[in-house]
């Protein structure tokens, strides 16, 4: 180390030949992940580069909690509350990371992504077949959402097995029934093709662990972190809501949807809502 020339010696034992061997960039395949940005906009704009990367990473941090969330579904099969409650700690980093991330976009002025929206065609992150299956997982399935993707079939074909699977609200609530809550048959038996609706009986199973914490402590935090996964997820679509408010005001999507208006009926979908109703029955 030669303190004044502010610079450090590399050491003997330092790797400089990569021949035959895995290097950073063979492993994580940075060629292909590092050439795959390609801006429409001609002559290209500055801020297209922002624009695809924010949507990349956060393609990338979906494929992740796509990744965790199959495996907490498995747990929960397997009556491993606790590996499942691990994975939900991992995504609840993950979500909050996502979440953060729109203030870079929110650097994005109206007037700068006004001079490429219209290189964007129809596309748009309506067409996102990840966080579809984000939703599916979660126990809000949609049918209708499979034909947005009538062109591209490999992701088709994803929803459709997502869709016949349990969600993990499906596999928790079963978990509940073996593990002796009284839970309504039909929320055993339901089609798993449609959404999860609000069932009044499950708030009274929730009611008895809230009310009887100790005896319940593995299920009564299980039912905490969910809350906390839902709050998440909607904390990511009002941020998104409000980016996309300060960037294009009222005008229509380019998916074809009227917009914010669109997007702010997303923030009235729940996942686990029986979790928030028994908040009201508590103390009663
Ligand atoms: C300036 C940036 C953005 C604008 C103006 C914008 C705008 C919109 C609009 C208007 C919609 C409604 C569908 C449509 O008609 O197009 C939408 C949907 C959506 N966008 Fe964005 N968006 C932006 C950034 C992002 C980013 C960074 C993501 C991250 C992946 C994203 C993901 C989504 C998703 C998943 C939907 C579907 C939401 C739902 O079904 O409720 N958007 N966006
Ligand atoms: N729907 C956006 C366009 C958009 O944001 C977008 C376009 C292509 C790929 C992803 C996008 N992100 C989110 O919707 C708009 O109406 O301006």
């Amino acid at each position: 180390m030669s303190v004044e020339k502010n610079t450090r010696d590399l050491e003997a034992g330092i790797e400089k030949d990569f021949t035959g061997k895995m290097s950073y960039g063979s492993y994580l395949s940075l060629g292909e992940l590092l050439a795959a940005q390609h801006p429409v906009s001609r002559p290209e704009h500055h801020d297209e580069m922002l624009f695809i990367i924010q949507h990349q990473t956060s393609e990338l941090w979906l494929k992740l909690v796509l990744h965790e969330l199959r495996a907490v579904r498995a747990k929960l099969q397997a009556d491993d509350l606790r590996s499942a409650m691990k994975g939900i700690a991992r995504i609840k980093h993950i979500q909050r990371s996502l979440t953060e991330q729109w203030s870079v976009l929110a650097t994005l002025t109206p007037s700068e992504y006004a001079e490429f929206r219209g290189d964007l065609g129809a596309s748009s992150g309506f067409q996102s077949y990840q966080y579809r299956a984000v939703e599916f997982l979660l126990g809000n399935k949609n049918a209708g959402m499979l034909e947005v993707f009538a062109n591209d079939p490999e992701a088709q074909e994803l929803l459709a097995t997502l869709l016949d699977q349990t969600s993990i609200y499906d596999e928790f609530i079963r978990l509940l029934s073996r593990r002796g809550h009284d839970i309504p048959a039909e929320l055993l038996e339901r089609d798993l093709r449609s959404a999860h609706v609000f069932n009044p009986e499950l708030v009274q199973v929730y009611k008895a662990v809230y009310e009887n914490a100790e005896d319940n402590w593995d299920l009564y935090e299980a039912c905490e972190e969910l809350v906390d996964l839902e709050d998440n997820f909607q904390l990511w679509r009002f941020r998104h809501l409000k980016t996309v408010e300060r960037t294009i005001g009222f005008k229509r999507g380019t998916g074809g949807s009227s917009g914010v208006g669109f997007l702010q009926k997303a923030l009235e979908l729940t996942f686990f809502p029986e979790l928030y109703a028994v908040r009201t029955e508590i103390g009663r």
